[in-house]
């Protein structure tokens, strides 16, 4: 079985739509990182924390057949800053005004760890360009309350997806899971798509552009 250790609702979509079977537990970790954590090593950090905490609350729950826990952490990073998940609709404002008009990267960190420690971890990267955002528009796409749950601010899969002009890499990786890379490390993990023909059903809307 693999576990997702995730509260996120677009994590499950993308491995759902993607054909894994999965069950989820919620890992509950401190995203709190070392002062002067570089970030890569910090969604590496938090990745393995994740799944780290994802196991322990399987076998709690009394859980086994276990393939691989997944734990991913995604960060926003603009020159050397780290934009996480903002605190507050003014964070959020100031998040935006921040990438308008600027080209910055997306970093998720997936980690893979099983009941006998194989632990597999890996950063990968997806950069994204800003065009420039009025101010107005800023509050007015964070007053749709999207920006709230997510880091940097901003929903790719959802409104924000106007304010986009270029992207190199992963589009699903800038969501909260790199599908390319983790489809085959999990066929390496012996975990393979079983329900591909479930994907194609939603009409042109993918479900995790739904889960926003
Ligand atoms: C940049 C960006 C982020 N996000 C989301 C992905 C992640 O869910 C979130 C970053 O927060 P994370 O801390 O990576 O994840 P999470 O708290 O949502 O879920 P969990 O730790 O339980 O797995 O931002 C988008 O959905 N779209 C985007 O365009």
């Amino acid at each position: 079985m693999l576990v997702l250790a995730s509260t996120s609702p677009r994590r499950a979509m993308l491995l759902q739509e993607a054909g894994f079977l999965f069950e989820t537990v919620k890992s509950i970790v401190s995203e709190t990182l070392p002062v002067g954590m570089l970030p890569k090593p910090g969604v590496r950090e938090l990745a393995e924390r994740k799944a780290r905490a994802g196991l322990k609350q399987w076998l709690e729950l009394g859980g086994n057949s276990l393939d691989a826990v997944l734990g991913a952490d995604t960060m926003v990073v603009l020159d050397t800053r780290i934009l996480g998940k903002p605190a507050n609709p003014q964070e959020a404002e100031e998040m935006l005004h921040d990438l308008s008009g600027r080209n910055h990267a997306v970093l998720t960190g997936v980690a893979l760890l099983n009941g006998l420690g194989k632990l597999k971890i890996e950063v990968i990267e997806t950069s994204v360009v800003f065009r420039p955002i009025s101010t107005e528009e800023i509050k007015d796409y964070v007053s749709s309350g999207e920006p709230m749950d997510k880091a940097g601010a901003y929903g790719i899969q959802g409104g924000a997806k106007k304010f986009v002009t270029a992207i190199e890499g992963s589009l699903t990786n800038v969501i909260g899971l790199p599908m390319e890379y983790l489809t085959e490390q999990l066929k390496a993990w012996g975990i393979e798509q079983i329900n591909i023909a479930s994907r194609g059903v939603n009409h042109g809307v993918s479900a995790s552009e739904r889960f926003t």
